[in-house]
């Protein structure tokens, strides 16, 4: 997994760092990655790096700092470099001076715009992991003349370091520089970013345990369940779903669908639309009622039940079975309208609720808002339950704490039916006995890479994302070897 640290616990590392090596040295460590990374994008973009047009925007700090000492390295190289500073009485005094003495132009204000209108590149060292707020005017105007590509030393200026929040004029960035750790902002807003590259200062030893993590491929390949010669059909655990109705029974079709596409073994299906889930998908055992479907190791609850009181019933059933539970849908907006349904539950038996923004804000009476982080962690710890927030950055947190960002992979997911798919593959990960927030966390990046594959740039169909799971789960498998 990859570790993201936060802003403060990145400071609170350099500085412990910075107490034992030599003054400015991370600095330049830090700008000769930004320089490098410069000169690989000039030559992408323009065919080479000597005689190129390179524009600093420097900012009041150790940002700007960084984007001068990479302008006096790019200098080295022969490229016109030329900087606007921001905020000329406070600009990086080093940095300013290594700029100078390799030739580096300080531009007049008459003269920025001509200047940031024909660079072949833009450094952004407006500000970094000390920003507040969005960009200020001055900048605005100024980004608003670049055509360039733009590379951000360590983030998109005027994007919220620690929740890739957006509240006004921000830097959208090609490609991004970051030092020694990742930080929120470049896997909250990976749209501001561009690709990153993490160039490494020396830091690692000093970050601690990481406020947020990544899935690798690797994750997801070794969590998810795959069967030994000694299985059979009820070792590796039976999913149950209870889903769907007899107006709606394609909610029940997509869930117990994902669920048999998802992981070997047993799907039992309980509830009203058994006859349309036998017809589209014999292998899948059908009852009429959750009260008569026999065991099971993991319920998937809630897709298309209805709120009332048979849907509270069903939810109230699963959750005193003493297995895990996938609660989803309507099962969500039941625990809303009637928390007690949740006395049923063993409070150490594991819960996932996969909540959209607006079901996150019935459940926990407010939108997710700007530090969406912060609110999935509080959430979990509430309910004390696996909490999988969807959204473009899909977060999971767990009771304890831990939180999972997973990777975008486009928007076509965003259709109807995907959600049961997803709850599906939940409930399948989760009768295998799998960590949940584990489960769910790799139950979504399947789900997404299979979005992505059955999309391909057009529209997709949540039977589509269906199709493609096999497809997204070898394709993952053999990342991994
Ligand atoms: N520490 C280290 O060892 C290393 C650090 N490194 C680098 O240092 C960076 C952190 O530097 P930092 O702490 O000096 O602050 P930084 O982000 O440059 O901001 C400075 C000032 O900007 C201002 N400002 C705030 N918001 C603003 C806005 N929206 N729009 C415009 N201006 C705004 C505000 O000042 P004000 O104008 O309000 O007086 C604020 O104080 C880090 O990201 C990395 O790049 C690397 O070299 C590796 C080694
Ligand atoms: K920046």
């Amino acid at each position: 997994m990859q570790g993201i640290w936060t802003t403060e616990q990145v400071r609170a590392a350099e500085t412990r760092l910075l107490a034992r090596v030599p003054e400015g040295a991370l600095m330049r460590r830090a700008a000769y990655g930004v320089a490098v990374r410069a000169a690989e994008l000039l030559t992408l973009h323009t065919g080479g790096v000597q005689g190129r047009r390179v524009v600093l925007l420097v900012g009041a700090g150790n940002n700007g700092g960084d984007a001068l000492w990479a302008g006096a390295f790019l200098r080295r190289r022969g490229v016109g470099v030329a900087a606007v500073l921001l905020n000329p009485t406070k600009a990086h005094p080093a940095g300013l001076a290594a700029l100078r003495r390799t030739g580096g132009r300080l531009l007049e204000p008459s003269e920025c715009a001509e200047w940031t209108g024909n660079a072949d590149l833009v450094i952004d060292g407006i500000v970094g992991i000390s920003g507040k707020g969005p960009l200020r005017p001055d900048a605005a105007a100024l980004l608003d003349t670049v055509s360039a590509p733009v590379l951000a030393v360590d983030l998109p200026s005027g994007v919220e370091p620690d929740t890739g929040a957006v509240d006004g004029p921000v830097v959208t960035a090609t490609s991004t520089v970051t030092f020694g750790a990742y930080k929120p902002v470049h896997v909250l807003n990976p749209q501001r970013c561009g690709d990153v590259a993490l160039v490494d200062i020396g830091l690692t030893g000093e970050l601690g345990e990481p406020a947020l993590l990544r899935l690798d491929p690797a994750d997801t390949a070794s969590t998810w369940p795959v069967p030994t010669p000694s299985d059979n059909k009820y070792t590796q655990g039976v999913t149950g779903v209870a889903a769907g109705s007899a107006a709606y029974p394609g909610a029940a079709v997509l869930a117990a669908a994902a669920a048999v596409r998802g992981k070997a073994g047993m799907v039992r299906y309980a509830g009203p639309a058994a006859d349309v889930v036998r017809s589209h998908w014999p292998e899948v055992v059908a009852t009429g009622s959750v009260f008569d479907a026999g065991r099971v190791q993991a319920w998937v609850v809630g897709p298309g039940i209805g709120t009332g009181r048979e849907g509270t019933e069903v939810l109230a059933y699963t959750l005193g079975q003493a297995v895990p539970v996938c609660a989803d849908a309507d099962a969500i907006t039941i625990i809303a309208q009637q928390p007690d349904v949740l006395d049923a539950r063993d409070p150490d038996t594991p819960l996932v609720l996969t909540p959209h923004d607006g079901e996150f804000e019935r459940l926990t009476g407010a939108a997710p808002g700007h530090d969406r982080v912060a609110a999935v962690r509080e959430a979990a710890r509430r309910f004390n339950a696996v909490v999988l927030l969807k959204g473009h950055c899909t977060l999971v947190a767990d009771p304890d704490g831990r939180v999972l960002v997973n990777k975008p992979r486009g928007a076509w997911l965003a259709t109807a039916g995907s959600g049961d798919v997803l709850s599906g593959l939940i409930g399948a990960l989760l009768a295998s006995g799998s960590d949940p927030w584990l489960a769910a966390g790799v139950a979504a990046d399947v789900h997404a890479r299979s979005g992505e594959l059955a999309a391909r740039g057009v529209p997709v169909s949540a039977s589509g994302v269906l199709a493609a799971i096999p497809q997204a789960l070898r394709e993952v498998r053999a990342l991994v070897g």
